[in-house]
């Protein structure tokens, strides 16, 4: 037993906002937890919200030195806070997904002899071929989505291949666009990693592979074959196979991490890096998902996504395949509307504070007596429309709702938009589904109630919040066991149960049923008025 309480496993998440850290016991306890944010923690990089919005307002870029720096600032405050390092036997993580990193030639080298006098930033400083990487908030490339499905024979046929139709988001859209307009840095540049690779190979000390499950968010990759498709390579960069290595499976032990943390924190030697992964995928460890379950991590974006055994994709939403049980795979729908919506609704209609919020939901009904409200600052990705709409109970127009109004409506809308969508992709509520929620907002009760509602399911969170974190540290403990046949479900077997957080309201499937008939119409009407 003192075996199990002495052995640490650590699982990062580079996400959009923060980089964030849970370290774990062999027990399958949380034993610390931190974070460094990018916005307060390094004001130097200028960012808001860790990210670089440009004057097109579509280009969407964070500074890849701003994430090393990061790691540089969690590592140092863990070793303040007397975190021993000594004792971690496998390290994994996971990144918000499909954003790329570009290391220039020469930078291999400088990651495999890393000084351990000196901090990652100042070492890799000059050592990466694009400064600023594209990440999941850009659109920018709506030409090169219409290039790639073209080259493969539309929209049906990539998703076919990859998973997805074109995304403006996906990481081969953004390559084409680098490789187009900036020719001598897609020259320059030795390697592509997602910012989940990017990440493993900071530690591993060396360039990491892209793993199956984020490599589904790329337009690149065949999730049936796991293996680059030719004809996507093709369409997007010469040489770009070279370029991006060969995708890993999501459980495999790459290696020892670097000298440089055996030195500088006293790792241990023999102390593993486990394949990392996206944020969603890494989500879906931490929440332990079971068929049947319907996820919704409430981040800065807003996902829903489910464990699915046969996956066939359509031209909505997206089929990755699954972190932990490569015979499996995920669906994935991503909402950009998410927590910066409601944060913007929230310093408009409740003063800034969370409190406020939640007292407006609480004291408006079920239902807004029929009023609908679907709100996109920023292009949204399902569907691709943009704008505020309101509508009264007759589905006319209206220009403004009183404050509460407007807070109930924006909540409603975000999550009939959530169960219409994945009813599209062929989901079902039936007795016994539970609703696993995560992410920032997730621990607001008065908004898991809405989404309780909204679902007419039981609504069920985990501890930890940071459940990307979570689920990368049980998957570096099942990294070791996997080495031995475990199975990820048998690896975490005593982990702690997710808890009932909210049950949904009675009469809540008489409200919302019609009102999921009317959201669906009205985002048509609305999409038809876009395109
Ligand atoms: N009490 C709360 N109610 C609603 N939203 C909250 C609350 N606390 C935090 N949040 C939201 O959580 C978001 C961050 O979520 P998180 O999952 O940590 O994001 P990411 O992983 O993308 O960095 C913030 O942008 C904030 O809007
Ligand atoms: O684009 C997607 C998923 O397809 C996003 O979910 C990103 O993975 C960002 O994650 P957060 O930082 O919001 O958790």
């Amino acid at each position: 037993m003192a075996e199990l309480t002495d052995s640490h496993y650590l699982g990062f998440d580079f996400s959009t906002q923060q980089l964030k850290v849970v370290a774990i016991n062999g027990k399958l306890q949380v034993i610390y937890q931190s974070n460094v944010q990018f916005e307060s923690d390094l004001p130097e990089f200028r960012t808001q919200g860790g990210v670089y919005i440009h004057v097109d307002q579509v280009t969407v870029t964070s500074p890849v030195l701003m994430w090393v720096k990061a790691l540089d600032l969690l590592l140092e405050k863990m070793k303040s806070a007397g975190f021993d390092f000594s004792r971690v036997k496998a390290v994994s993580g996971s990144g918000q997904q499909h954003g790329s990193v570009y290391w220039k030639k020469g930078a291999r080298k400088t990651l495999q002899c890393l000084d351990p006098g000196r901090y990652l930033h100042s070492l890799l400083q000059g050592r990466f071929a694009v400064q600023d990487s594209p990440v999941w908030m850009d659109s920018s490339t709506s030409e090169q989505c219409k290039s790639l499905e073209c080259a493969v024979g539309g929209a049906q046929q990539l998703a076919d291949i990859t998973g997805s139709r074109a995304y403006e988001r996906f990481t081969a859209n953004q390559i084409a666009k680098i490789y187009q307009f900036q020719q001598d840095r897609y020259n320059e540049t030795e390697r592509i990693s997602l910012v989940s690779s990017f990440a493993a190979s900071l530690f591993l000390g060396d360039y990491a592979a892209v793993d199956y499950s984020d490599g589904s968010g790329m337009n690149l990759m065949n999730i049936f074959t796991k293996k680059w498709s030719e004809p996507c390579l093709k369409a997007t960069a010469p040489r770009l196979a070279e370029k991006l290595g060969n995708p890993t499976p999501p459980t495999a032990v790459l290696g020892s991490v670097s000298p440089y943390f055996v030195k500088r924190f006293g790792m241990p030697e023999d102390c593993k890096v486990v394949t990392f992964t996206g944020d969603n995928p890494g989500s879906l460890a931490g929440m332990r998902l079971q068929e049947g379950d319907i996820a919704v991590s409430l981040g800065t974006s807003d996902t829903v996504f489910l464990w699915i055994k046969e996956p066939r994709p359509v031209v909505v939403g997206h089929i990755f395949c699954n972190p932990v049980d490569c015979l499996s795979y995920m669906a994935l729908i991503c909402y950009k509307n998410g927590s910066l919506t409601r944060e913007r609704i929230r310093n408009e209609c409740a003063g800034g504070s969370w409190e406020d919020f939640s007292t407006a939901l609480r004291s408006s009904p079920m239902g807004n007596n029929g009023n609908i409200g679907i709100y996109f600052d920023a292009v949204e990705i399902t569907p691709p429309a943009v704008g505020i709409h309101r509508f009264d109970q007759h589905d006319k127009k209206v220009a403004a709702f009183t404050l509460e109004v407007e807070i109930r409506a924006l909540v409603e809308g975000q999550f009939l938009a959530k169960r219409v969508h994945a009813q599209k992709l062929g989901y079902r509520i039936i007795k016994g589904t539970r609703v696993l929620a995560t992410g920032g907002a997730s621990s607001n009760k008065d908004i898991l109630q809405v989404l309780s509602d909204v679902f007419n399911a039981p609504v069920y969170t985990i501890d930890v919040a940071n459940s990307a974190c979570l689920g990368c540290a049980y998957r570096a403990v099942h990294g070791l066991a996997a080495e031995m046949g475990m199975s990820f479900a048998e690896a975490v077997n005593e982990a702690p149960e997710a808890q009932l957080a909210v049950r949904p309201t009675p009469g809540a499937e008489k409200v919302y049923g019609p009102l999921l008939k009317r959201y669906a119409e009205l985002e048509e009407k609305i999409l038809k008025h876009t395109t």
